[in-house]
């Protein structure tokens, strides 16, 4: 077992702290994700194209395991996610003829899924990622094109949320999207909640994915999205925190370890965003780490496929990197 002071006992007074996990690392990872997390998240196990790949066919075994694992380890569970327009099987959006199927088609799919999938953790999995990524990064448009937008204008969104809270009236129902920082997108995400909540949809918080890098966002735009969201009386999560020590841009795929600098950079740039959160601690209810340690995270794919990336606390061996310990110094 790890000798270091557990993240959730260190956070324990501010916010559940989790980690995305897979069907590998609930065991690869094992030792560390019970000692420090105490909520996890299923990276990919629970996305629609993974339990729902034909009308009539869900594949749960996976995603089981990792609800049965939070189960035995007293670990809370965030469901993610329902609604997206990645990683969701082209089979929902289209007839035998391959055809864009109606809308009233595609609700009663997406009312099935959601009533299955929500309902088969309830009790078990306290708050879902209803709707992911639906806000346009780019452009005046609010939302991003995507089949669910071709078929059913923005309406969908609302019935997601709806069908959830029917399938588990208990369960927090989340809207969650990166870049939440950027004013300009905050200001959208700001916008469209506001406007469900304005129509009582049932809706319960706001989930700022947080996939930073050394570089950005500020800790002035991180604040100022912090504030935003809070004014609508939601709670708050970061719900896939990872800190990529390349820029968005940089495509170098040179490095086979991090430069010492970078390590620095990093602890430096935990420190303060966690000194950040624990001043909102009211309104932030956890706090996930998209994955626990660095020998397993997107990034070392994302957005350069193949280029290994050092963006969590723990290193390849599960050792603490330097921004653990500015993190347990803040107890
Ligand atoms: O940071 C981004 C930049 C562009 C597109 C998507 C993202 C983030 N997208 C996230 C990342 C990894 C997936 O496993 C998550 O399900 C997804 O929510």
């Amino acid at each position: 077992v790890p000798a270091e002071s557990a993240l959730k006992d260190i956070f324990a007074e501010d916010f559940h702290i989790g980690a995305a996990v897979s069907s590998n690392t609930i065991k690869s990872q094992e030792s560390l994700l019970t000692h420090h997390f105490n909520s996890i998240t299923a990276e990919n196990e629970m996305k629609f194209a993974s339990v729902h790949p034909e009308e009539e066919l869900y594949t749960f075994e996976e995603a089981d395991q990792i609800v049965d694992f939070a189960r035995k380890h007293g670990m809370a569970v965030r469901g993610h996610t329902l609604v997206w327009h990645n990683q969701t099987t082209d089979w929902l959006f289209r007839d035998e003829q391959n055809q864009l199927v109606s809308k009233a088609v595609l609700y009663e799919r997406i009312r099935s899924h959601i009533q299955t999938v929500v309902g088969r953790y309830k009790g078990d999995i306290y708050a879902w990622d209803v709707v992911n990524e639906v806000i346009a990064d780019d452009g005046d448009q609010l939302l991003r094109t995507s089949s669910w937008t071709e078929i059913a204008g923005d309406e969908f969104i609302a019935k997601a949320f709806e069908y959830a809270h029917a399938a588990d009236p208990n369960a927090l129902l989340f809207y969650n999207d990166y870049n939440e920082s950027h004013p300009s997108k905050r200001d959208k995400i700001y916008t469209l909640v506001k406007s469900l909540l304005d129509r009582g949809v049932p809706i319960h918080g706001i989930g700022l994915q947080a996939h930073w890098n050394l570089f950005n966002p500020s800790l002035d735009d991180i604040r100022a999205a912090i504030e935003k969201y809070a004014s609508l009386g939601l709670q708050l999560q970061l719900t896939e925190l990872d800190v990529s020590v390349f820029r968005f841009e940089d495509k170098r795929a040179d490095l086979t370890e991090p430069e010492p600098g970078m390590l620095e950079q990093q602890a430096e740039f935990y420190e303060a965003v966690f000194k950040l959160l624990k001043e909102y601690s009211d309104v932030i209810s956890a706090v996930t780490f998209w994955g626990a340690a660095d020998d397993h995270t997107w990034l070392s794919d994302f957005p350069v496929r193949g280029r290994k990336n050092w963006p969590l606390l723990f290193d390849e061996r599960h050792r603490p990197k330097p921004a653990y310990y500015r993190l347990a110094a803040l107890a």
